[in-house]
């Protein structure tokens, strides 16, 4: 029975070689030419479209990864270089070779050195010649990818943009994209020339710039996976911005490197981790994209997260986190190109000189779920020099509508946040919430709570344990209305380049009377005050507005944290207008 079966391997054995020896050649794209400086090479003769498949090659000499030159190996390569036909072992003897020889087999090894290309079979991981993609000659503004194919078994390489008739077909030899200094010492140590591509020859100034965006994707990359699963739930937004920098970096480096799609799976981990389906589906769709062009759509990469972008849900992460839960269809429509891209980044707008704080961002004004959790270091909000101790790395404040209250042990509320989301609060204040006078506790105000936590309580759901008197303030307005009061004041109250906004009929002017109560909003005239007064609702925001604590929440820098701030807030953050 064992007999038989090592019988039969063997005849199997013959089919594959014999398979593989009828692999490749004949493709009209390309063809095997003189390239100077580079020995021979595979050159377009014609036009190969960004995407299309150029090759797709079994491989005929095979060796395990890393294996040394020992005996066992070097009678392995030569039984699998007997077995080549005349015309195979004529081309694989005129193949490069950069090594010394002094016989056969390690003339054999030196070739396979040379040209080898990463494989993978099912027991492991080797590396393999190839007769016509170990021709293709290195740039490090490559413009075709290589690829072991593990679904299909083959060597692929794909053009990553279009490539013209004449024009060299190049692949990237090294792993990771390093500086120009890095990648000519591996290159020199490895493959014994120095490169002379378009962007190793760039002038001085130009060099050192492109460096520096290769240095900062690769240690923007230690950066995204250096806390693993936690550190993207613990500090999802700061993941992100690593990742949002990182494809910037690569738009402006290559925006074809084969690196990107990589970037927007990170991107649509991160997502999809923190249950944000309609990011996730997004960035997993464009990494799909990118593996199509530089892969194939046969590769695994794309097989696998093409299924991902289906049905983000059912990425193994879904559901680690709901901090920034959305459903697979909640992507804004209608959006400019740019301002689309903001909310797929999760991006803040930098403040403009002179700009006032906006309560409808998240990243100062957070719903709950974005909240920092009381038991975990949220790297989104915190951040330490000793790993020890840990401090705000910005100001926050949480918005919520008073829904209902009531008075046990102590005073307890449910709000609802700027998400539509209601959660209690519970007063642990020493006076359990009588320091705040009845007329302030109404449904349909807003609460303002300074550095909220989520908090898990015992029993009941999460929310809000309040523990210090200072850090909350009451507004007597809706949550609603004081997210479009802070619309107007947006519009009406800032100054750019010296020119204002009349409330009342809306011109541009430089020169405006502002409301003498409030100090917030500007007009003409007085026939302008009375139409603003009357008309356009200041009669009953002049009075909110006057109150130093709303003008603070307006003036103040809240991604720059010095100490913590407390209510009342004034003074020192009004000079800051
Ligand atoms: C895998 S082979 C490529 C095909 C090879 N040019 C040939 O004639 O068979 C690798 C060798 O090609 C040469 N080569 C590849 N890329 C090069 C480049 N950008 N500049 C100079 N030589 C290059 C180097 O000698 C290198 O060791």
């Amino acid at each position: 029975m064992l007999l038989l079966a090592f019988v039969i391997e063997c005849r199997n054995d013959r089919k594959r070689r014999h398979r593989k020896m009828q692999s490749t050649t004949g493709n009209p794209m390309y063809a095997l030419r003189d390239v100077p400086g580079k020995g021979k090479g595979l050159v377009a003769i014609e036009k190969i479209s960004k995407g299309t498949r150029i090759l797709s090659e079994e491989p005929v000499v095979t060796v395990p990864c890393n294996e040394q030159a020992s005996e066992q190996l070097q009678i392995s390569i030569c039984q699998q270089v007997d077995a080549l036909s005349k015309h195979q072992r004529r081309a694989f003897l005129s193949m490069h070779n950069i090594h010394a020889y002094g016989n056969a087999a390690e003339q054999y090894l030196g070739i396979i050195r040379t040209n080898a290309l990463p494989i993978e079979t099912n027991e492991s991981e080797g590396r393999g010649i190839f007769f016509e993609a170990c021709r293709i000659n290195h740039a490090c503004d490559n413009n075709a990818q290589k690829n072991w194919n593990t679904k299909i078994k083959r060597h692929t390489v794909q053009a990553l943009r279009d490539i013209y008739k004449g024009e060299e077909i190049t692949i990237y030899y090294l792993g990771v994209h390093k500086n120009r200094e890095a990648r000519n010492k591996a290159l020199q140590a490895k493959f014994g020339f120095i490169c002379l591509c378009c962007l190793c020859s760039l002038p001085l100034e130009q060099s050192q710039e492109s460096d520096r965006r290769l240095d900062e994707i690769y240690r923007l990359d230690g950066l995204i996976g250096r806390g693993g699963v936690e550190g993207i739930v613990s500090s999802p937004l700061r993941s992100l911005g690593y990742v949002d920098q990182q494809v910037r970096l690569y738009n402006k480096q290559a925006p074809d490197d084969a690196g990107l799609p990589r970037a927007f799976l990170d991107a649509a981990q991160i997502a999809i981790a923190n249950g944000d389906l309609a990011r996730g589906r997004i960035f997993a769709e464009r990494a799909v994209s990118g593996w199509s062009t530089a892969l194939g759509g046969d590769s695994i990469e794309v097989i696998e997260h093409g299924t991902l972008a289906r049905d983000p849900s059912k990425h193994m992460l879904y559901g680690i986190s709901m901090k920034w839960r959305t459903t697979v269809d909640e992507a804004p429509r209608g959006l400019e190109p740019s301002d689309f891209e903001d909310w797929l980044w999760k991006r803040e707008k930098p403040k403009r000189p002179g700009q006032l704080a906006n309560l409808r961002s998240h990243m100062a004004f957070p719903g709950f779920m974005d909240l920092p959790g009381k038991n975990t270091v949220d790297l989104d909000f915190y951040e330490s020099s000793d790993m020890v101790t840990y401090r705000p790395q910005r100001h926050w404040c949480f918005l919520g509508e008073i829904v209902d209250f009531g008075m046990l042990l102590r005073l307890e509320m449910t709000i609802k946040d700027v998400d539509g989301k209601e959660i209690p609060l519970y007063f642990y204040t020493d006076g359990r919430g009588s320091e705040l006078a009845p007329a302030q506790v109404q449904k349909g105000y807003t609460v303002a709570i300074l550095y909220a936590q989520r908090h898990a309580f015992v029993y009941g759901d999460p929310g809000i344990r309040h523990e210090d008197p200072q850090m909350i303030k009451i507004f007597p307005i809706s949550l609603h209305e004081l997210l479009v009061l802070n619309d107007q004041v947006q519009k009406f109250s800032v100054e750019l380049d010296g020119i204002r906004l009349c409330h009342g009929c809306g011109r541009k002017a430089a020169s405006l009377k502002r409301c003498s109560k409030c100090s917030s909003f500007w007009y003409c005239d007085r026939a302008c005050q009375g139409a603003g007064w009357n008309e356009k609702g200041h009669k009953a925001n002049c009075k909110l507005l006057k109150d130093p604590d709303l003008q603070g929440l307006f003036v103040l820098k809240w991604d720059e944290f010095d100490n913590h701030i407390r209510f009342p807030l004034h003074a020192a953050e009004d000079s800051e207008v």
